[in-house]
């Protein structure tokens, strides 16, 4: 191939514009760059990511032109102002690249050259980034040092869900921010998860489309599977498609209740998403055998029975690892033991998954109790596992919070971390929420006033500025606590409060909630759905978030809430333990320390306790209250922090062996 230099042509836009090509131009920062090589065509690749001044990451495309346009992730490189832009100083050009060459490298890049660049509003800027500075060389310099030394993976998220793709929870938050989050950091990230089409509307998927590629499966008899992608923020999404995906309802069940065939359809993805590596030239390449599989709780816990039962053993994932996080441990995919068969899995795996409940769970004299625990498989065979804060991963070693696997759990604690989550910081913004009437900040609470104001008005209530508003938002699930909200709340009302619930789930808190509203005219508006623009607007509404969550592994909506100045009262368990800090008014000399509130024991009393007491401080200590907002807002919910501690685990991951039996 020899020198690539006069070959190569830097092509820059994040804009949908024809690519622009220029020729490589020569040296005076340093930067630094990954080099991938397709093995079929020796390919070379770049792409170099950004930042714009709020913060929002910029993609920008390098091409090779040896054989056709590619991009790649590439990491951060040095900053330079561009003015109407603050961007990372741009990769362009390469000063020589050798056919061998795969580990990082150094090249220079030189004065002046053109980029497109998106700006805020996304349309393109044309750039000219001007001699760089001492200061942007030295930054170069240090973060080129530092790259170098980075381990980059092909990381494969799967998921039941993935926002904005689908949603039921905070799985599809998760699986929707932290693979971007991942990609920025210059991992090569591929989101697998189903291509669920409901019937209504399907819009969420508009721009995603048909690889053309189909593939036979071995579980429940043979199934065929195709495949749908996008490339989006860095991130490869790919879609597993299959009719038993194209049903009305939600990923897991409709209004009659789950789906019979859970097991079937996640069983699917599995498969599916152990062939998709193998199988899928994305942007001219597959992911390969070298993957780093992150498989997100039991819809996906058939990956690592499925590498140490299938695969390694004829030699194929061998460089592979396999990491568990655990979202939620109550849901551990079981199904009675003769379903084993259709698993895919070699008889002499039973074990791995066997499971056999107590007699004081069987359900009549006859039931062995004898039944397949996908989740239980996943927590033996995985490489290591990750719960989403390390308050749960405390809790699952417990008989009171492992649902059953504690002393499994236990047994594996070496390999057991936890990661509190992020959120996306875009998506959930106070200054620019497309979802919210008014805009505020942690300088100026207006538009929080007028959000409230707002809100009261669409939902009927009356406007009362100086009446706390209480919100509540998610599932209508044991888990969330919804019992102690039927039995605290209606005492709460007799104050001179409102209460505002979104949730969608259990049918006699739905028609607990209809009925409070007709009882409670002025206090009391429940939401029976799933919406997220209202979920936005509640957040932005209320004063006060109440979570009394029976467990909570991590817990989204308290940080959404902190971040959008209401204050949470949360029960003090799990990831909420972990991040609402405990409001002490006497602390910082008299001005008050905390985010929030969090009680304990979960019982109907000490939650009405914390609720009074965040009342009394909303209504009688402004100072105190606006101190509660202003350090909720201010704290850093980016995922960057979390993205490096998974990089951390990758790197573990790969220092131990695979399992092996
Ligand atoms: N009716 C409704 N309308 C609109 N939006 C709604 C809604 N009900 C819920 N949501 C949204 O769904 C998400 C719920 O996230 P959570 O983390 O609070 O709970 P969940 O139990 O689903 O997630 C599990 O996984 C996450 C991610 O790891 C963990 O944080 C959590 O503890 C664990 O139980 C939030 O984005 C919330 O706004």
């Amino acid at each position: 191939m020899g020198s690539l230099r006069a070959r190569f042509s830097a092509a820059l836009s994040t804009s949908g514009r024809p690519v622009q090509r220029r020729r490589s131009p020569r040296a005076v920062a340093r930067c630094s760059g990954w080099w991938r090589r397709n093995p079929a065509s020796v390919r070379p690749v770049m792409c170099v990511l950004g930042k714009n001044k709020v913060g929002k990451p910029l993609r920008w495309k390098g091409t090779s032109d040896l054989d056709g346009p590619s991009e790649r992730p590439h990491p951060l490189i040095g900053t330079v102002d561009l003015g109407e832009v603050l961007v990372n100083e741009a990769y362009e050009g390469l000063e020589s690249c050798e056919e061998e060459l795969e580990a990082p490298t150094s090249v220079n890049v030189t004065g002046k050259h053109e980029v497109f660049i998106p700006n805020t509003s996304g349309e393109a800027v044309t750039a000219m980034i001007a001699t760089t500075t001492s200061k942007v060389k030295e930054e170069n310099t240090g973060k080129a040092e530092q790259l170098q030394n980075k381990v980059v993976f092909n990381v494969v998220f799967v998921t039941s869900e993935a926002g904005p793709y689908s949603k039921a929870g905070g799985l599809a938050d998760v699986c929707g921010s932290l693979p971007i989050a991942l990609a920025v950091r210059g991992h090569r990230v591929m989101v697998i998860s189903p291509r669920y089409l409901n019937g209504v509307s399907n819009s969420e998927y508009a721009t995603v489309s048909d690889t053309g590629i189909r593939t036979k499966v071995s579980c429940f008899g043979q199934q065929e599977v195709g495949f749908f992608h996008e490339y989006r923020a860095g991130v490869d999404w790919v879609f597993v498609d299959h009719p038993s995906f194209h049903r009305p309802g939600n990923p897991y069940g409709d209004g009659n209740g789950a789906f019979g065939d859970n097991q079937f359809r996640f069983t699917l993805l599995s498969h599916a998403a152990c062939e998709a590596p193998l199988v899928l030239p994305l942007k001219g390449y597959t992911y390969g055998q070298s993957c780093l599989f992150i498989a997100n709780d039991w819809h996906a816990g058939l990956i690592p029975l499925l590498l140490a039962a299938k695969y390694r053993p004829h030699g194929v994932y061998k460089d592979a690892r396999s990491i568990l996080v655990i979202h939620n441990l109550a849901h551990q995919g079981v199904e009675p033991a003769t379903t084993y068969h259709n698993l895919g899995l070699p008889p002499e795996w039973y074990s791995a998954v066997e499971w056999v409940f107590p007699e004081w769970a069987r359900t009549h004299a006859l039931d062995k109790g004898e039944t397949v625990n996908i989740l239980k498989g996943a927590i033996v065979t995985v490489d290591r596992i990750v719960t989403v804060s390390e308050g749960y991963a405390w809790e699952i070693t417990t008989s009171e919070g492992g649902c059953g696997l504690h002393e499994l759990l236990s047994s594996r604690k070496s390999v057991l971390n936890g990661i509190s989550n992020g959120i996306d910081v875009d998506d959930w913004d106070p200054t620019s929420d497309k979802h919210i009437p008014f805009h505020y900040s942690v300088d100026d609470f207006t538009g929080k006033a007028k959000c409230k104001a707002a809100l009261q008005k669409e939902l009927g209530l009356p406007i009362w500025s100086k009446c706390p508003v209480i919100g509540f938002i998610g599932r209508l699930d044991y888990q969330k606590g919804i019992d102690l909200i039927m039995t605290g709340i209606p005492e709460l009302l007799q104050d001179d409060i409102q209460f505002i619930m979104l949730g969608t789930g259990d049918r006699q808190t739905e028609d607990w909630m209809r009925s409070m509203e007709s009882n409670f005219k002025e206090k009391f508006r429940g939401w029976v759905g799933f919406n997220v623009p209202i979920s936005h607007r509640i957040t932005a509404a209320c004063d006060i978030l109440l979570m009394p969550s029976r467990f909570e592994p991590c817990g989204l909506n308290q940080l959404y809430a902190m971040r959008y100045g209401a204050v949470p009262v949360v029960h003090r368990t799990g990831g909420l333990r972990d991040t609402v800090e405990n409001f002490n008014p006497h602390a910082n000399e008299g001005r008050g320390l905390g985010t929030g509130w969090a009680f304990s024991p979960l019982t109907k009393e000490s939650m009405l306790r914390a609720l009074r007491l965040a009342i009394t401080t909303f209504r009688d200590h402004k100072a105190l209250w606006e101190g509660l907002m202003k350090r909720g807002m201010s704290r850093d919910y980016t995922w960057e922090k979390a993205a490096s501690k998974y990089e951390q685990i990758f790197q573990w991951a790969l220092i131990d062996p695979p399992y092996v039996r």
